[in-house]
């Protein structure tokens, strides 16, 4: 490279490390705003109008002063969460859009909870000890911040276990759409399925309704079950699935192993191996797969950061690559297993005895 060159390559790196830093200083902001906007209930105004909303209509409507909201609705549609769009009667007014309807309350869309969960004071504690986490001899951040592991914080906390379970179920209709979708095909020839840390059941009050033929189990920590929904068609079991899981033809597990270290993912699938049938049982495993450097797509950046919310939350866990999955699978005495990437952040990994 010629020295000009070289000069100029310098001068666009400092530049681009000017405008960056700016985006790590505020990055917070973001989530904070994006929270503020589901507290006002803006998405849910703006959908019960049913079209297009002033400034001076959505002020009233939420009790709120139009000068700051403003600003937050300027700062929205910056981000295309809201935009702009006339009213009837010509004036400039906001309108949803399909982000913006995700930070609906209710509906098959929101993923409020999530975003609830992620911005409570619970949550965010542990960040601000992450390095404790990374040094040699340090603790979980989690631990640091709240004395005990998010299992036990939630069994001892039942309205943080509430937004916890609610939470998971935001991801889980995503999902649950993506891979009925994106695995035509799965469930056909068992006649039972128990689905592993199913939460609150959503999972499988969702599996159950699409494949009727089902009859579900959900499993969980008894504080878990114990609040879970009576669902038809679906049994709700209270349990340890590190000491045993209930019998079905095949178990399903979502988002559970991403929470635990190797050693204690194997324990995991090993127990989900012996709850099923030697010859036609299956393990289904929904989880992301983090990319090599070549295989990456538009969500490898989400997963990166998924990695690092769950290093936040949990004391051992980690988002694995497909070699990763490979190790533990083997390790926990599976002969074979098929990997299908769907329309979500996890893909579906189908594990045979
Ligand atoms: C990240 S959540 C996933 C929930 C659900 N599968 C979903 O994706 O919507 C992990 C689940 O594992 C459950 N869990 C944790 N430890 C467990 C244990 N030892 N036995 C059974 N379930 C456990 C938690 O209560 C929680 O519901």
């Amino acid at each position: 490279m010629e020295e000009t060159q070289r000069e100029f390559h310098h001068e666009e790196e400092e530049e681009h490390a000017d405008i960056n830093i700016w985006k790590y200083i505020m990055g917070f902001s973001e989530l904070a705003v994006v929270k503020c906007a589901i507290d006002l209930g803006i998405a849910d105004a703006i959908e019960s109008h049913g079209r297009p909303i002033t400034l001076s209509d959505l002020s009233s409507t939420l009790g709120c002063a139009p000068s700051p909201l403003y600003r937050i609705m300027r700062f929205l549609m910056h981000r295309g969460i809201f935009k702009e769009k006339l009213t009837t009667q010509g004036s400039p007014g906001y309108a949803q859009t399909p982000l913006s309807r995700r930070l609906m309350r209710q509906g098959e869309h929101s993923m409020a909870a999530l975003i609830l969960l992620e911005s409570s004071p619970v949550m965010l504690a542990p960040w601000l000890s992450l390095s404790a986490q990374v040094l040699a001899n340090g603790t979980s951040s989690f631990e640091k911040a709240h004395g005990k592991d998010l299992w036990s914080y939630t069994a001892a906390n039942p309205d943080h276990s509430q937004l916890f379970n609610e939470a998971m179920a935001c991801d889980a209709r995503l999902v649950v759409q993506a891979m009925i979708q994106g695995c035509p095909g799965l469930f056909d020839g068992l006649s039972s399925l128990v689905d592993v840390g199913g939460g609150n059941g959503t999972t499988i009050k969702l599996l159950v309704k699409a494949c009727p033929w089902l009859q579900g189990i959900n499993f969980d920590l008894p504080h878990v079950v114990s609040v879970a929904a009576e669902i038809s068609g679906v049994e709700n079991v209270g349990g340890d699935m590190f000491e045993s899981v209930p019998k079905a033809d095949a178990a399903f597990i979502l988002w559970v192993l991403h929470d635990w270290a190797d050693k204690e993912c194997i324990q995991i699938l090993k127990k989900c191996k012996e709850a099923i049938p030697e010859d036609k049982g299956k393990v289904i495993i929904v989880d992301a797969v983090i990319q090599e450097q070549e295989e990456m797509d538009k969500l490898t950046d989400a997963r990166l950061m998924l990695d690092m919310v769950i290093m936040a939350h949990t004391t051992t866990g980690k988002e694995r690559t497909l070699k990763e999955w490979g190790f533990v699978l083997g390790e926990a005495g599976f002969s074979r297993y098929t990997v299908k990437p769907i329309r979500a952040m996890q893909s579906v990994i189908v594990a045979f005895p």
